[in-house]
Formats: structure tokens, sequence, C-alpha cells
């Protein structure tokens, strides 16, 4: 297997564990954290310990730390960005001038933005010039970072529109306990990564509202009838929307208890102030941010995804959960699918049935 050399920019839960999967698989990493102690407790061989976002776990000997931004990305060939979707256009303002033509950039944050509505793909491509686009890929689908350091099964999807860089990153990062599948769908990974995080803080409410199992299946199949229609009108294909990137994901993050997301949503369900929840945890739930852009985006293209825009009452409008849940049980009364899609095809099967020589 080919050995390249990994540097990965944010030393949160996921940059550190996947520097934990890089090294492992023998690339030789170095992660960018802001925080001085961090570095030197990852690099004094004592201590191997992140001890602010990843508690309790000791990293591999060989994985080496920074907190010089810079030189991290000239020590990468392999690029791994890992900060939460509201640093992402500043930590590329600091480090695109000094990108060099070899080197392949690999996001792995999943949100969209508030004041641009942007997936991340596309403040990529907004802050990197044009000649940086075709070397930049995206990973998505669903990977706790807990499970990924300690080595569980675990399947991902890599996106890019270049099918060489796409391929070549797919082969990189794939070991025999992280396998990586490949698409060409940019738009549809980026914006399931983000959206399943809004269904997870509404999984966490019904669950912390104590609605039961029936109430949670309900609650991800209808809330994934919203993603797909709400990603298509935005360019998704559809069958992204249940590969590992959106069904894999919404399945993970919605019933884990490892999720941050379903964490927020199920202290919300029990009462809990969402200010209280946010200063207790160190780590970020980005379906907090990303609801209220779910939300607006939805009435932009003017898709129904009333799933979506209940978590946004609940997080942005102090609505209350309990009567929330309830104005959504008592909708008007509507098909499971649109009628006109499902009496199309079946139109189509009769011809085709009509059309039988036999
Ligand atoms: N933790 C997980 O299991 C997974 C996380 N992700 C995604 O990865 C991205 C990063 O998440 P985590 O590593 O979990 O983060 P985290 O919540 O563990 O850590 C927060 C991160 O934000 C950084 N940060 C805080 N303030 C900052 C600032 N002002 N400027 C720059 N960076 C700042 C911290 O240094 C730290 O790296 C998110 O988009 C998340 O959705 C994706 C897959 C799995
Ligand atoms: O995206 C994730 C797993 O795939 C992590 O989800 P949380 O941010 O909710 O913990």
């Amino acid at each position: 297997m080919e050995r390249v050399r990994v540097g990965t920019i944010g030393g949160g839960a996921f940059g550190t564990s996947l520097c934990v999967h890089c090294s492992r698989a023998g690339h030789e990493t170095l992660i960018y954290t802001r925080d001085e102690g961090v570095t030197a407790d990852i690099n004094n061989p004592q201590v191997k310990e992140n001890k602010v976002y990843f508690k309790g776990f000791r990293l591999p000997g060989s994985l080496r730390a920074s907190t010089n931004l810079l030189d991290v990305v000239a020590h990468a060939d392999l690029l791994l960005l890992c900060v939460p979707t509201p640093y992402v256009a500043a930590t590329l303002e600091k480090i695109r001038d000094h990108l060099q033509p070899h080197q392949v950039l690999v996001s792995c944050s999943k949100g969209i933005l508030n004041e641009t509505l942007e997936t991340v793909d596309k403040i990529l491509e907004r802050v990197l010039p044009v000649s940086l686009h075709r070397r930049i890929a995206f990973l998505s689908g669903p990977s706790f970072a807990a499970e990924v350091a300690r080595e569980k099964p675990t399947c991902v999807t890599i996106a890019a529109r270049d099918l060489a860089v796409c391929k070549r990153v797919q082969m990189l990062l794939s070991t025999g306990r992280f396998r990586c599948y490949r698409t060409a769908d940019v738009t549809g990974v980026e914006l399931a990564g983000a959206l399943k995080n809004v269904l997870a803080i509404g999984c966490g409410m019904v669950d912390g509202l104590d609605f039961g199992g029936n109430g949670r299946a309900a609650l991800i199949t209808r809330g994934h009838s919203e993603i797909v229609r709400l990603a298509v009108a935005l360019g998704a294909h559809p069958l992204t929307l249940s590969g590992l990137a959106g069904i894999g994901d919404i399945v993970l993050t919605c019933t884990g208890d490892l999720s941050r997301n379903r964490t927020v949503g199920l202290r919300l369900g029990k009462g809990e102030a969402l200010e209280d929840i946010i200063a207790s945890m160190k780590a970020v739930a980005e379906g907090v941010l990303t609801s209220r852009s779910a939300h607006l985006l939805a009435q932009k293209v003017k898709i129904s995804t009333p799933i979506i825009d209940a978590v946004y009452r609940i997080v942005h409008e102090r609505a209350d959960p309990l009567a929330t849940l309830d104005q959504l049980m008592s909708m008007d009364l509507m098909p499971e699918v649109d009628e006109a899609v499902l009496a199309a095809s079946t139109a189509t099967h009769l011809l085709t049935e009509s059309h039988d020589p036999a």
C-alpha cells in the first residue's frame, strides 16, 4: 500500500480519530491543533493523549502535532480539513496561498453556513482558486470518531468531481477496518451529511420526550423524505440520499448514543435550555446552526420540510417541543408518496405490459 504524508487541520474528535486511522494505515501523520497544551501532550511519549477533545485514548507513537498551521500544510501530500463549518472559510484563507499543486485536500466537515447557506464544498470553491478545485475531495458517511479510532468496522463515502482524485483518496484512506466508497455526487454527499444532523436533533427530542420506537422510526422515515426532497431540489442525485452519506449517517446519528446532535435533542426534549446544553458541551453539534440554514434553504427553493422546520422552531425560536410534535402529528392528512409521481410510474408499468408481444 502506498504511504504518504498526511496533515490534519483540526484537533477535535474527528481530526484526532482520522489521524489515529492514518497513522495506523502507515501514513506519516502530523496534526494541527490550536492549543499548545494539546500539542505538547500529543508529542510527549509519556502522555500521547488529546485530553481536550479525545480523552482516554492513547494515540499512536508515530503521530506528531504542531501549532504551526503552515508547517502542517507544508508537510502534507494529503490534507484533511476537520474544522467545524463556521471556521472553514477563515482556515482556508490562512492556507490557500501555501497549497501546492500536488496536494489533495479532503474536507470532512458536515454543515451549512447560516449567512450564505453554503455547504462546505461551496465554501471551498468560493475561497480557493479555481486551479485547485479539482484537487478537492469530501469524506462523509456514518463514522463516529470514537469508533474510527477504536478500529470498529466503518464504511464512508469519498466524493470528488475529479475521478482520479476520488480514486486516489479512496485508495489512500481505505484499510481492512475503514472502507471507502466513491461517488461524483459532491452536492448530494454534502447536503446529506449536513442535513442528517438536523434530523438527529429531532430524533433526540423524540427520545427525550419518550415518544417510543414508533415515533423515532416515523421521524427518521419522514425526515429522510424531507432530506431527499430538499437535496434533490438543490441538485443531489436521489440515490446518494439512500447511500452511506444519507440513510447510513441518518441511522447512525439518529440512534447512536455517541451523537452530539442527538444528545442536544435529547436534552432539549427533557426540558433543558439550549444555552445550558451548549455551555456544557466542549464539542460542536453542527445541527444547531444547520437547522436554521436548512429551514431557510427549504423556504428559498419552496420545498415542504415540516420536520426540519419544527427542529428549527424548537432550537431557535424556543417553541415548546411537545406542542410542536403534537402539531406535526395533526397536520392535514396526506399521501405518503406524491400521488402524481406514483400514478406516472404505474402508468409506465401498464404501458410496458400492454406492449408485451406474448
Ligand atoms: N466527531 C465525529 O464523530 C465526527 C465529526 N464530523 C465533522 O467533523 C467536523 C469537526 O468536528 P469534530 O472534530 O467532532 O469537532 P469537535 O467538536 O470535537 O471539536 C471542535 C473543533 O473546533 C475547533 N475550533 C473551535 N473554535 C475554533 C475557531 N474559532 N477556529 C477554528 N477552529 C475552532 C477546535 O479546535 C476543534 O478542532 C464537524 O463538521 C463534524 O460534523 C464528521 C464525522 C464524525
Ligand atoms: O457525523 C457524525 C457521525 O457520522 C457525528 O455526529 P455528531 O456530530 O452528531 O456526533
